[in-house]
């Protein structure tokens, strides 16, 4: 059976300028409430943190990746959602491997340990740290005009989510997918990120110009459970630019008024359009403490803390990988009965 051709549209993502934020607040707000409430992604521009800084975490990130594996395998990947993986994120949406390596580094206690011996790489965990400062800083920014959208005190999600106590659990990663081979083709199914949503509250991404392959399906309009079979709209790389996507966890803190969006990222396939090169991107993900009570002013979810509402997503994302590799399975098997 030939592989079901993806469909694209044009669309335009809202561009958000932050600039002259103090004065601008409700202007701002305005044009936030209203890109949550229908495609849940948005790109900042005028945010505050310089191109160079971006460009030097960016720098900062592939002196990480250079480093043999070996020395990166000093800080795997554990389940307080830190550290180093290679090849080893299955999506529930294609039952396979992304075709990356990402490591991820928070600021308070799930981090112990994690942190690579600053010989190794000298100067990393401060540059990271202030790196995610910057992003914390604009993050804020959001989660004052979403607290307004909510009618939250302005400091609601900024207390939920204060990456000074120990109980946080945001998480910037960085992400590194592999050059590929033009000569070899794709075999079906793989992607340097296949099909999700983010679990967190609201995701920022850092993009570098010219690696392109991110591709979202705006909120309102998924319409399947992974994304598949829906119409993807591609995201070019603008300099500067941060391009954010509404997680399930303000999803659900809004009572599904704002809209988590899928996205991914493809493998290349087409020389003529695609990019081959080696992509780098860096992800906030800002995710609030595990102390605290996540529940909509509409009360339309029981109320859950934080450590309940991560740990409910990594399983609901477990249950669902299970599912589809069982199915896989299947299919497989048909094939080769069918073929005796
Ligand atoms: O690398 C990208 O552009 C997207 C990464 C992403 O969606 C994720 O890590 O959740
Ligand atoms: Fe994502």
């Amino acid at each position: 059976m030939a592989p079901e051709q993806t469909k694209y549209a044009e669309r335009s993502i809202p561009k958000i300028s932050l600039h002259d934020f103090a004065n601008r607040i409700d202007e701002v707000t305005a044009q936030l409430i209203h890109a949550a409430e229908t495609d849940g992604f948005f790109g900042l521009v005028n945010h505050g943190i310089a191109l160079a800084d971006i460009e030097a975490m960016f720098d900062t990130s592939a002196s990480f990746f250079a480093l043999p594996d070996a020395t990166k395998a000093k800080v795997p990947f554990t389940t307080k959602n830190a550290g180093w993986e290679k090849n080893a994120q299955i999506r529930p949406s294609t039952g396979k491997a992304d075709q990356k390596e990402s490591y991820q580094m928070q600021f308070g206690a799930n981090m112990a340990g994690l942190w690579l011996p600053d010989e190794d790489l000298p100067g990393f965990q401060a540059k990271s740290l202030q790196f995610m400062r910057q992003a914390q800083g604009v993050s804020e920014k959001l989660m004052v005009c979403f607290a307004r959208g909510l009618g939250f005190a302005d400091d609601f999600f900024v207390k939920a989510h204060d990456v000074s106590r120990p109980e946080t659990q945001t998480v910037l990663r960085l992400l590194h997918y592999f050059e590929v081979d033009k000569t070899v083709p794709v075999p079906e199914g793989y992607y340097r990120a296949g099909a999700h949503v983010d679990w967190d509250f609201i995701t920022l991404l850092f993009q570098r110009a010219g690696q392109s392959g991110l591709e979202i399906c705006p909120g309102r309009e998924a319409s399947t459970g992974f994304g598949l079979g829906d119409t993807w709209t591609k995201v070019e790389p603008a300099p500067g630019e941060i391009i954010c996507n509404i997680g399930d966890m303000l999803m659900s803190w809004s009572d599904d008024r704002f809209k988590s969006t899928f996205h991914r990222v493809k493998t290349p396939s087409d020389p003529e359009v695609d990019y081959y090169g080696p992509r780098y991107s860096l992800a906030y993900f800002n995710q609030p403490c595990t102390d605290v009570e996540i529940q909509g002013p509409l009360k339309k979810y029981p109320m859950v803390t934080g450590a309940e509402f991560t740990r409910n997503a990594m399983q609901r994302n477990f249950a669902a990988l299970k599912a589809k590799q069982e199915a896989l399975a299947e299919l497989k098997k048909s094939a080769i009965d069918a073929a005796a």
